[in-house]
This record gives structure tokens, C-alpha cells and sequence, in this order.
């Protein structure tokens, strides 16, 4: 399933915190969302989970417009694990996974058993088997994250957005979450703050800056000293992975001489 965003904008109070926005994701691609703070990625993303009605522009799945769609059609379809996933109720870890079946049942009908094993299974890809009957409240950030990615996959989306999935994960659960993605063959919108795991992970990445799409291409193309400096500010060094030829960069403390 295809991911489009056709000149996506969206204002508020007069501001325009994305503008005009044309982005594709094909069918099983990854594309990362990066750029520096604020310049728009979560508020783009919202337009895409249909946190926010974007004021300008269409979302498209497969052609069809997004706000044509049902609720419980586009959670089908698309799936999110953002910065506004919370769970405030002390559910267990297994009762909220499996809250990512909802979209599918009627009224109160209980879990199938293939149900019951997607959701075992896909908390122990998570490695959150071990904390299946602990109540969410009492997770560590990385925990909770991982149960938040658990619940998305339990949706059996065609299409996943995700918002900083990394950003409480220890490293081995950063790049096992990065490479579960990768091989899940869904089509994949992921905003990373990672230059370097952004470039290892995704297929395309796609630049915001100040609310504008200001580049797009493969990490190769997109990532050059100069770019880097020009958009984020930052000095840096772009060297190739040696075994999988990833661009990866060196960064350079602002005071060093
Ligand atoms: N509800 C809101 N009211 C006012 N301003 C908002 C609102 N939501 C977002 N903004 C502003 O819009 C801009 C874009 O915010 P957004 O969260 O989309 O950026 P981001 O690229 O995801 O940033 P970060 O990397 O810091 O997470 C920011 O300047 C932010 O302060």
C-alpha cells in the first residue's frame, strides 16, 4: 500500500507550520523524516494519523483520499506509534498490545487465537514477553516505547508512521527496532533524529526545514557536509560504513578549532 502526502500544509493561528508538503512512500519502502527541531516533522505526521486535519492538500493511501475513509478503516490501513501514544490507564503490557486489535473486532468480541498469538508473538519480537503481566505505568521509557511499537504491529497495518520510535531505546533496541522495520515489508513513514541510523535504516529520506520540504533522495544523496551544515548547523565529516557502504557522519564539536 502506497503512502502520499500531495501538498500537505498546515496552519494555525496564522502560521504555517508545514508547507505545502509532497511526499511518496511506495509499497514496502522506508522513507525518514529528519530535519531540526521544529521544523515541522510530528506536525506533518499528525496530518498523516489524522491527528490534525491538514488546511491544505490531500493524504493519500492507494489514491484514496485519507479523510474519505472511515476511522476504523484508515486504522486498518495505517497504523502510528507517536509522541501523543500514551497510555494514562495502569493496563498490562498484554492488555494494551492487544488494544491494536480493536480496528478489527466488534463491540466486545474476544481475541481469536491466532489474535491471542499475534499478540504473544509480537511482544516477544519486541522482547517485552517477559513484561506481559507488568502494569504499563510502571515500564522504563524504553519499555513502554517498545509496547507502543508492539501495539501498532498488532494492528496489521499496510502502512506504519512512526514518531521518534528510538528515541528512549538503548542502542541493540534501537537497531533491532530499525532492522524489525526494514524487513517487516510494510510501507514505512519514520521520523529518527539519527543522521546516521536514519541512513541505515531507510530506503529515501525526506529534509524538513522550517516547515518545507528542502530535500529528498537516498541517505547517499541527501547527506553531504555541506547540506548538513546549511540545514542543521552542524559540521561534519560523511564517511562510508565499510561493510554495508552506508553513508555515516563524524560530527565536529562546534568549538573545535
Ligand atoms: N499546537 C501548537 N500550537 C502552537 N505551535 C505549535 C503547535 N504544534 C506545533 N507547533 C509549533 O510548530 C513548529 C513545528 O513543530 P513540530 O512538533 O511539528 O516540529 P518537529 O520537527 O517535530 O520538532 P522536534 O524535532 O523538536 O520534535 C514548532 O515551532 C512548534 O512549536
Amino acid at each position: 500500500m502506497e503512502l502520499s502526502l500531495d501538498g500537505v500544509t498546515f496552519a494555525l493561528d496564522g502560521r504555517t507550520l508545514v508547507r505545502e508538503l509532497s511526499l511518496h512512500v511506495g509499497s514496502g519502502q522506508v522513507i525518514g523524516l529528519v530535519g531540526p527541531n521544529g521544523s515541522g516533522k510530528s506536525t506533518a505526521l499528525r496530518c498523516v494519523y489524522r491527528a490534525l486535519r491538514p488546511t491544505g492538500g490531500t493524504v493519500l493511501v492507494d489514491r484514496r483520499d485519507l479523510a474519505s475513509l472511515t476511522l476504523r478503516e484508515s486504522a486498518r490501513a495505517l497504523a502510528a506509534m507517536t509522541q501523543d501514544s500514551s497510555v494514562d490507564l495502569d493496563f498490562t503490557v498484554e492488555e494494551v498490545v492487544a488494544l491494536g486489535r480493536a480496528p478489527h473486532l466488534r463491540g466486545n468480541q474476544p481475541l481469536s487465537e491466532r489474535e491471542r498469538d499475534l499478540v504473544t508473538g509480537t511482544m516477544a519480537r519486541l522482547d517485552i514477553g517477559h513484561l506481559a503481566h507488568r502494569g504499563i505505568l510502571t515500564l522504563s521509557g524504553g519499555e513502554r516505547q517498545r509496547v507502543l511499537v508492539a501495539r501498532a504491529l498488532v494492528q496489521e497495518p499496510k502502512i506504519l508512521v512512526l514518531d521518534e520510535p528510538t528515541n528512549h531505546l538503548d542502542i541493540r533496541h534501537q537497531l533491532e527496532l530499525l532492522s524489525l522495520l526494514r524487513g517487516s515489508g510494510l510501507t514505512v513513514l519514520v521520523v529518527l533524529h539519527d543522521l546516521n541510523l536514519a541512513a541505515a535504516a531507510c530506503d529515501r529520506l525526506a529534509v524538513l526545514s522550517q516547515g518545507r520540504l528542502v530535500a529528498s533522495g537516498t541517505p547517499g544523496e541527501v547527506l553531504t557536509a555541506e547540506f548538513l551544515r546549511e540545514v542543521f548547523g552542524v559540521r561534519a565529516e560523511v564517511v562510508r560504513h565499510p561493510h554495508t557502504g552506508d553513508p555515516q557522519l563524524l560530527y565536529v564539536l562546534p568549538t573545535h578549532p
